[in-house]
Order: structure tokens, then sequence, then C-alpha cells
């Protein structure tokens, strides 16, 4: 896959503070690539030095083959963290205005603004001044503002904070249809399940370094222990006691046992004697949500790792 983002062993200090060092990571054309971490990890901090607003002590920034002032930057499309665009213009001029920034021809960017409007339920908006709009519908105009020039790379920190679900589900369907397309696209996200359905890497972040770094599946494989949960009431002294089991609950008709990471399914199954009330039986690997609570709160008992470069 071709790569669009080349960050290198990128490092910033405020005063003497280190808050992000050694970060590297790619993303690729047509690929979601997500970046996560709890509160003050230092995500927009990366984020925004790739941007170059702000300039890293240490390291690099490579789109294709150019870095620091070289980069073409009306290729890249970016939603800040902070919102808030010019209250008092009327929306079209303001999609019109950042489309002319970047340098994109005027016709075809009223076609895609007016195409875009519609499809994110804001027909009848054009000549509305943003400061008439809701929060929701601020937030849809600047995501197409940030899309409207058709970028390479598209940059959203923490795209889907303050959307309702329905807008949740406009934003999460954009953005797939953009990386079909063959935009890559970088985002900072706390929605752990729209990351797990949405992005195919992800980089996580915490206190200023990397903590993973990998697909989704091979995250998951390396990090998730399984869960095996049964409809049916039972002893939980008996459920703990199974081979393979590290902890179990019982919660009303539902039990939930959580099993070692290595444990091959098939053969534990023959393990669950023949008493045990079953109506219902799965087995998954912990959630990526899980796993994210457990890294920010240092209890996986896990240690820094590279899962794929
Ligand atoms: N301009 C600045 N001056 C001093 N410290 C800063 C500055 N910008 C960020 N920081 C500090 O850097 C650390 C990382 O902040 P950053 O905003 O990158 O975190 P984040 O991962 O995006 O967090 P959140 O999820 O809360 O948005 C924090 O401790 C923050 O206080």
């Amino acid at each position: 896959m071709e790569k669009i983002l080349t960050v290198s062993q990128l490092a910033k200090s405020f005063k003497e503070k280190t808050v992000i060092r050694d970060i590297s990571f790619t993303v690729h054309k047509g690929e979601i690539m997500a970046i996560l971490g709890p509160n003050g990890a230092g995500k927009s901090t990366t984020i925004r030095n790739i941007m170059g607003i702000m300039l890293p002590d240490e390291g690099s920034i490579q789109f294709h083959t150019h870095t620091g002032k070289e980069i073409p930057r009306h290729k890249i499309g970016y939603l800040p963290e902070e919102r808030g665009l010019y209250k008092n213009v009327k929306v079209l001029d303001l999609l019109l205005y950042f489309a002319e920034l970047k340098d994109y021809p005027k016709q075809k960017a009223k076609e895609r603004a007016l195409a875009y409007l519609e499809k994110f339920d804001l027909k009848g908006k054009e000549k509305s001044p943003i400061e008439e709009l809701s929060k929701g519908m601020g937030q849809k105009v600047q995501f197409i503002a940030s899309i409207i020039h058709e970028p390479e790379l598209l940059i959203l920190d923490e795209p889907f904070s303050g959307l309702d679900p329905v807008s949740q589900d406009v934003f999460k369907q954009e953005i797939k249809t953009l990386a079909q397309n063959g935009t890559a696209i970088l985002l900072s996200s706390h929605q752990m399940n729209l990351v797990e359905e949405l992005c195919d890497r992800l980089f996580m972040i915490h206190k200023g370094s990397k903590v993973i770094y990998g697909s989704i599946s091979e995250v998951k494989e390396q990090y998730a222990n399984f869960k095996c949960t049964i409809k049916g009431r039972n002893e939980l002294n008996e459920l703990q006691s199974l081979p393979n089991v590290t902890s179990a609950e019982q919660n009303g008709d539902v039990s939930i046992l959580y099993l070692e990471k290595n444990v091959h399914i098939p053969a534990w199954l023959k393990y669950i004697p023949e008493h045990i009330s079953i109506q219902e039986l799965s087995v998954d690997r912990i959630s990526l949500h899980e796993i994210f609570i457990g890294i920010a709160t240092n209890n996986l008992g896990y240690k820094e790792g590279v899962i794929h470069e």
C-alpha cells in the first residue's frame, strides 16, 4: 500500500515537560488509522505537529516524499479539535472560502458543497449564517469544509464528539466512503466502538509514548483475552474453578468467564461440566474499549510493543 504520511520519531516538550516522545507511524492510501489515548496522552499535540501548527523538537513529518515547507498543504484536510467557524458568514460562502484557500476551482467547490449539504441534511441552510446553526449542524459544516477540496490526507481530531447517534452514523459512513475512494485518514477518537468498527489500524499513546501500534485484528489477537458468556444461573465458585478461567462474574441469569489469552477454545469447551445451566453460550475476545481501559489504568500487565510496522 502506498504511504501517504510518515511520522518519524516525533518529540515535543513544553518548557521542561516532554509531552510526546519517539512517535512514529505511517498512514497509507485508502486506510483509516486511529490515534488513541486517554485525556492528555498527546494525540492533539501529535496532530498539531503533523499539521505544522507547531514545530516538533525532534523527528520529521513526510507527506509522500515531501517534508517541512515543501509539504503541499492544500492536499491535506483538517478538522481541528477546537470547533468554531466565522459566526456571521453564510454556510455556502464559508465552504467556498475554505475551497479557495486550498486553490480548489470555485464551480466544482460549489457543486460539492451543495451535494454535501444535502447529504448531511443541511439542504436549505446554504444562506444561513453559521451562528444560527445548532452545534451538530456547525460540526457538519466544519467537516464539509475539511473535505471540500478533495484532500489526499484527511486528519480528523475527535470528529464524533458532540454528535447524536444519527449524525455519528452519517460521519462514519462518509469517512468509510472517503477511504474507499482512496483518501488516507487519520482520526483521533475516544469512542472505541466506532474505532473498532471503522478503523483498519490504530496507534495508541499513553503519557506521550507509543503503547500499541497495529491492525485492529492484530491488536485484539495480542491483547484481548477471551470472554465466555453463558445465559444461565450458575455457581460462581464452580465457574471460577474451571481450568484457564482468570475471573468470573454471575450477573443475574448471565455468567461471564474471563479466560487466559492463549486458550484453545474447542478444547476448553470440553471442560464445561454437563450440569452447568446453558441457554446460550458465546465466546468473544474482550473489546477494544476493555483493552483501552486496561492500558489507561495499567491493568493489563502490559509492556510497550509494536505489532506491525
Ligand atoms: N501549548 C501547550 N503548552 C503547554 N502544555 C501543553 C500545550 N498543549 C498541550 N499541552 C500538554 O500536553 C499534554 C498532551 O496534550 P494533548 O492535547 O496533546 O492531549 P490529548 O491526547 O489530545 O488529550 P485529550 O484527549 O484530552 O484531548 C497535556 O499534558 C497538555 O497539558
